[in-house]
């Protein structure tokens, strides 16, 4: 039987950054492969190397170390099929929320068609802004502004969405609200999901599966199936094992960020 690829292979992979003091090795070991339309969260330490490997995968970091594939190719320069988004949405601030989305057709042929305009505006109905598609960035909430930023990283339809810290900056609520739609855009339209996160109940909310990273330099030193069925709502993380999941992922972080 032919095997489907994995949609992201780690191999081996290090990552050691020239700075002014010196060599400093970001990533060490890193082994792992994502399957195809698999949510996974990663948490770990800060600094330990979790938006570098998100940059790796996205062909914006080469490895020192090891090699980073996608569908079994191995990255060597940013693809289409790999959307980020980051902490703050980086919108242009002087163009509206149809421009901003439709942006990477710009980017590419240097013009938005007509047709990129209708794409644009089916995601931005998909993140739930359908009629604010002609507001500049600063009318918008900060909630909003991260809709448009995710809107922005569908447009291209990618098979990957690489998330890094993405409802970090938000308030609580719109947070937890923010991984609920995130939830439904997901199983309306599967992706492969990497998602960076220091929250543990986000983690256990989202993923399917959660890498838990050691401090720098990192790799990987745990890697847990999320024991909870789909949809999930506000009651999922009661459950008696996901309270079990979250202190021993809480044990571990704690004895991590001490190394
Ligand atoms: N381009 C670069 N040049 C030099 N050092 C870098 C570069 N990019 C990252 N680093 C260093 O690599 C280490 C890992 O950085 P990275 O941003 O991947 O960590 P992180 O786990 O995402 O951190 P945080 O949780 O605080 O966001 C850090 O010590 C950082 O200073």
């Amino acid at each position: 039987m032919v095997r489907a690829p994995d949609a992201i292979t780690f191999a081996d992979v290090g990552q050691t950054f020239a700075t002014r003091t010196g060599p400093l090795t970001a990533l060490s070991g890193v082994d792992v492969a994502i399957k195809r339309h698999e949510f996974v969260a990663v948490l770990g330490p800060s600094g330990c190397g979790k938006s570098t490997l998100l940059r790796l995968t996205a062909g914006l970091v080469k490895p020192t170390e090891g090699t980073v594939s996608v569908f079994d190719m191995p990255v060597t320069q940013p693809r289409d099929d790999v959307g980020i988004v980051f902490q703050q949405a980086t919108l242009l601030p002087w163009a509206n929320v149809e421009d901003n989305v439709a942006f990477p057709a710009k980017h590419m042929r240097g013009r938005i068609s007509k047709q990129d305009r209708e794409v644009a505006q089916d995601v931005i109905a998909k993140v739930g802004l359908a009629g604010f598609e002609k507001r500049l960035p600063r009318e918008l909430s900060g909630g909003m502004q991260q809709r448009v930023g995710i809107a922005r990283a569908l447009f291209r339809n990618p098979d990957i969405l690489l998330m890094d810290e993405p409802f970090s900056a938000l308030d609580a609520l719109t947070r937890d609200q923010m991984g609920y739609e995130l939830l439904d855009l997901w199983q309306s339209s599967p992706k492969t999901v990497l998602f960076i996160t220091h929250s543990i109940p986000e983690a256990l909310l989202l993923a399917d599966r959660i890498l838990v990273m050691s401090a720098r330099p990192g790799k990987i030193i745990a890697d847990y199936k999320v024991p909870l069925g789909r949809p999930r709502d506000e009651h999922t993380l009661r459950a008696t094992e996901i309270q079990d999941l979250a202190t021993e992922l809480r044990d571990l972080l704690i004895a991590k960020e001490t190394v």
